[in-house]
């Protein structure tokens, strides 16, 4: 198992042509939040809009999508139904990505609304929070391995309790899967990869990217430096748009998971480091992003890549 390095990091971190437009920098698009949870959507919003993406669209319900007209004008607000009345294809001159899940309640109309998205975007989606549940129903699950077949790329940051309601759901329906219970995080990770076909991002003290592709096969990231700071909620979400939007700036999958992990634990440290591990917020975190990622461009010009 490899740590991820700042060196590695590096490897998904977008560097801008002059001549590139909001568009061409990658667009992403976040199918997030619910009445219930506003802060969610606002917060991977945010991320998304903070870590570089060049267009952010937001699709959300009427509460949260008040708000982000307040604190994220730059952001495109539109309703949740618009998602499914547009094409999510990524090209050349348009390269996308989806984010959807973050503030879902997980009901019914979400799940049904989530597979519809992976049926429908022939672009890279991250699923996270309540958009997990989607996976955890045959039709879900056989959408995100058709996916992997036609070799869209899809990534998944559960938690530990969101991990084992998938694992779960895979005991349910007779996969030859190992006991849940008896694996180590790393293990869960790849077990999780290989089942749905994606790109998981196992988080949790220490988090763990695995990729559910053959070739690199056992090829396990641990992200091992991250800070107590970080177990606050919201955080999360956090790393949702920050993935989202290095996934729709043309990073390789488990790169941009690779990345995204470094920078969120080392927003979580410099957040840390001025307002003390104790009273850091999610919002802190958001705040420290761009110095995280000031620190490893200028690590990288210094050291070379
Ligand atoms: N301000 C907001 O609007 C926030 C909204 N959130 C959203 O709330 C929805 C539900 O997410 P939750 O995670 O709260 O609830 P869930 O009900 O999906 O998961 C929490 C359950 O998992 C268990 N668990 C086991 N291991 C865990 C671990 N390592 N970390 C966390 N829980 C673990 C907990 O004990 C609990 O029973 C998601 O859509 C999420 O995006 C959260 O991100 C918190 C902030
Ligand atoms: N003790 C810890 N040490 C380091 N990082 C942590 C710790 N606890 C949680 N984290 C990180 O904080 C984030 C929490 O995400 P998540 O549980 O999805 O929160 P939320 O759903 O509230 O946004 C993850 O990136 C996780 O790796």
């Amino acid at each position: 198992m490899k740590s991820i390095t700042s060196k590695k990091a590096a490897r998904a971190l977008p560097t801008l042509r002059a001549d590139v437009n909001k568009y061409t920098r990658g667009v992403c698009e976040l199918v997030v939040g619910s009445d219930r949870f506003v802060g969610a959507a606002v917060l991977a919003v945010s991320a998304a809009n903070r870590m570089g993406a060049g267009y952010v669209k937001a699709y959300t319900g009427e509460k949260a999508a008040g708000v982000l007209h307040i604190v994220q004008p730059s952001a495109v607000v539109l309703s949740t139904e618009e998602f499914f009345e547009e094409e999510h294809a990524s090209t050349e001159c348009r390269p996308r990505a989806v984010v959807a899940g973050c503030g879902m309640a997980g009901t019914d109309d979400d799940v049904r609304r989530v597979i519809d998205l992976l049926v429908l975007c022939k672009a890279p989606v991250l699923l996270d929070g309540g958009g997990l549940r989607a996976l955890a129903c045959e039709e879900g699950a056989a959408a995100a391995r058709k996916r992997f077949v036609e070799g869209i790329p899809t990534v998944i940051t559960p938690h530990g309790g969101e991990a084992l309601r998938l694992m779960r759901f895979l005991e349910e329906s007779a996969q030859d899967v190992p006991d849940p219970g008896r694996l180590k995080p790393q293990e869960l990770a790849l077990a999780l990869a290989r089942a749905f076909g994606v790109v998981c991002v196992l988080k949790g003290p220490d988090t763990f990217i695995a990729t559910g592709d053959e070739e690199s096969a056992g090829d396990v990231a641990a992200m091992l430096q991250g800070t107590p700071a970080l177990a606050k909620a919201g955080t999360g979400d956090i790393l949702a748009g920050m993935i989202g939007a290095l996934l729709c700036q043309g990073a390789d999958p488990f790169d941009a998971c690779a990345a995204g992990t470094f920078l969120h634990a080392r927003a979580g440290m410099l957040a840390a480091v001025d307002r003390s591990e104790l009273c850091v917020t999610a919002e802190d975190v958001l705040d420290h992003v761009s110095a995280a990622t000031a620190a490893l461009e200028r690590k990288i010009r210094k050291e070379g890549n």
